[in-house]
């Protein structure tokens, strides 16, 4: 039995903002290989930078779809290259940054089902397969205007989010989708489907239009996360016949179907091989960290995200809740900062000579409170909140516009952490004694930003052994995938993973120094 379960393996797909991802697993859960492309500098011919294009008005922010087609080409000829044997994979599933939509064409899925082997997709799919060429992602704050109408229409911003699980925001998909309508009719004419980023990399897996399912879907201000179906009022407010376009949502444990035969001849893959649902990057790093209920999940990806386990939805005009990706019937809280790791980025070049080392050196050698130097780092529009501008604040709350290098770097993370819990505990998610706080994502890496992590939520900070959680939960969800129609829970599933391991442990000090600086930043956040 042991060496059947070590010969079966099962594929995490990632494609999140700056990079598409790969994880393999065995039926044992060791992880068995990895494989990445970086978008700017392994496409550059598509001119990204953080994976993403600014356009002029700084508002609306797109990553061309072709891009993502070009990147799976590239790293499924990296697995091959590295003789992974995608023969054994028994099922694979996926995640996408959240929000972002793709537009297919008239006719598309004609195309989509009659790949050709010898062809990449890229080759196959560069013409008159996309009605909309640059597709609008999670960083995109254009669509204001849709928002109040969706608003209007829903009867309130609570009332919205009371159906949705969140008040209108410019990146959820609904809002985008009803701008697109508005500004590009003959585009959105020419549309026969609408596919999250998460069910459109399902897609090309399938070689046919893949359902959204119920935990990627919340993120658009369309799902009804109490009943599980598209919102009439949401629908008729965005679009016409909107429910054609989207095809109906499904419980995150689908399984869709087989892996299509351009897959089953191109890389070996077996016909028998699954594809289950792919869901939001976010939701995916839940099940990859097993989180469970009463942990503080932190990701510190391109954006920095905080979510938990919850059981029942309580929506408010700040925060999401999305269906839970491995329970159906549960739920799940998240906050989003759009200023994560790119500001990170920005302060370590202007800093720190652009190294991670010094950087860390700068927080090893800074005293935990920072003298009471803090600062507030909005170098785009944040979404939690909705502030812009870099904001330095000395001991006596004065505002300065500068200070020294190395107190940036601790001003810069204290505040970001700082900011995360004030709003997490806005929500209502106190962190008592026994509070986990489970970190993931790139930065997640690095001990010197655990430990200020650790210090500001005055909680022991664990890690798994990836910091890459998306990929290695969608990895778990396609081994439960295969299961979980005959009633196995997702826990049973990975029961045998490797525990989280501790980092970091608060100092005893630390709630003092830095409790006193929440004044600063409340001035930026005022109760919505
Ligand atoms: N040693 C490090 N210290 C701090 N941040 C890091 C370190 N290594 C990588 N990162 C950050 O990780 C980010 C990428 O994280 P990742 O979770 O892969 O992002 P995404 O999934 O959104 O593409 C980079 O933007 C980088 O700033
Ligand atoms: O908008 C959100 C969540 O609501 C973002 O968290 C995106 O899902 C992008 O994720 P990363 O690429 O930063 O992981």
């Amino acid at each position: 039995l042991m060496a059947a379960a070590q010969d079966s393996f099962y594929l995490g797909f990632d494609f999140s903002t700056q990079q598409l991802k790969v994880v393999a697993i065995d039926g044992d859960l060791n992880v068995v290989h990895q494989n990445h492309v970086l978008f700017d500098s392994e496409l550059p011919e598509f001119r990204t930078q953080g994976g993403v294009q600014l356009h002029a008005d700084r508002l609306t922010v797109t990553s061309p779809v072709l891009m993502w087609v070009k990147a799976l080409d590239l790293l499924l000829d990296k697995m091959r290259r590295a003789e992974f044997d995608f023969s054994r994979v028994r099922a694979l599933s996926g995640s996408g940054q959240q929000h972002g939509s793709v537009y297919w064409r008239r006719g598309a899925s004609e195309t989509l089902n009659q790949l050709d082997p010898d062809q990449s997709l890229y080759q196959q799919l560069q013409v008159c397969v996309f009605s909309v060429s640059d597709s609008p992602v999670w960083m995109d704050s254009s669509s204001s205007q849709q928002c109040q109408d969706l608003q209007a229409a829903a009867g309130g911003a609570l009332r919205l989010a009371e159906i949705t699980g969140s008040r209108a925001y410019e990146r959820f998909t609904g809002n985008q989708i009803a701008k697109l309508r508005q500004n590009r009719p003959e585009e959105f004419q020419d549309t026969e489907r609408i596919s999250l980023v998460s069910s459109f990399a399902a897609s090309l897996f399938l070689g046919g239009y893949a359902a959204i399912d119920y935990s990627d879907g919340s993120g658009m201000n369309l799902l009804d996360i109490r009943s599980r179906t598209w919102s009439e009022i949401c629908l008729e407010a965005t679009a016409p016949h909107l429910d054609r376009l989207l095809g109906a949502p499904l419980p995150p444990t689908s399984v869709l179907g087989p892996v299509s035969s351009y897959f089953v001849r191109r890389c070996g893959f077996s016909e028998s091989c699954r594809v289950v649902a792919f869901t939001g990057d976010n939701p995916a790093s839940l099940a990859g960290m097993r989180l469970q209920q009463g942990d503080i999940a932190v990701s510190l990806g391109t954006s920095d995200t905080v979510f938990l386990w919850i059981q029942q939805p309580r929506p408010a005009l700040e925060g999401h809740v999305f269906c839970n990706p491995v329970d159906w019937q549960e739920y799940m809280a998240l906050l989003c900062f759009k200023n994560g790791s790119l500001t990170r980025e920005r302060v370590r070049n202007e800093c720190t000579g652009g190294s991670w080392e010094v950087f860390s050196a700068a927080l090893r050698e800074t005293p935990l409170g920072n003298n009471g130097n803090i600062g507030f780092y909005f170098d785009t529009m944040e979404i939690t909140p909705p502030a812009v501008g870099v904001h330095r604040f000395d001991p006596d709350d004065t505002e300065v516009s500068s200070v020294s290098p190395q107190v940036e770097v601790r001003a810069l993370v204290e505040g970001q952490f700082l900011s995360r819990r004030l709003h997490a505990e806005r929500l209502g998610y106190s962190i008592i004694p026994g509070t986990r706080v489970l970190a993931t994502g790139g930065a997640s890496s690095n001990k010197e930003i655990l430990q200020v992590l650790s210090d500001v939520f005055n909680a022991p900070v664990y890690t798994i052994d990836l910091s890459n959680s998306t990929c290695l939960g969608s990895a778990y969800r396609a081994l439960h995938g295969l299961v979980a129609e005959s009633g196995v829970s997702f826990f049973d599933v990975v029961k045998k993973a490797p525990e989280p391991r501790l980092v970091a442990t608060p100092h005893p000090t630390a709630q003092e120094l830095l409790a006193q600086r929440v004044n600063v930043l409340s001035y930026f956040c005022p109760v919505p």
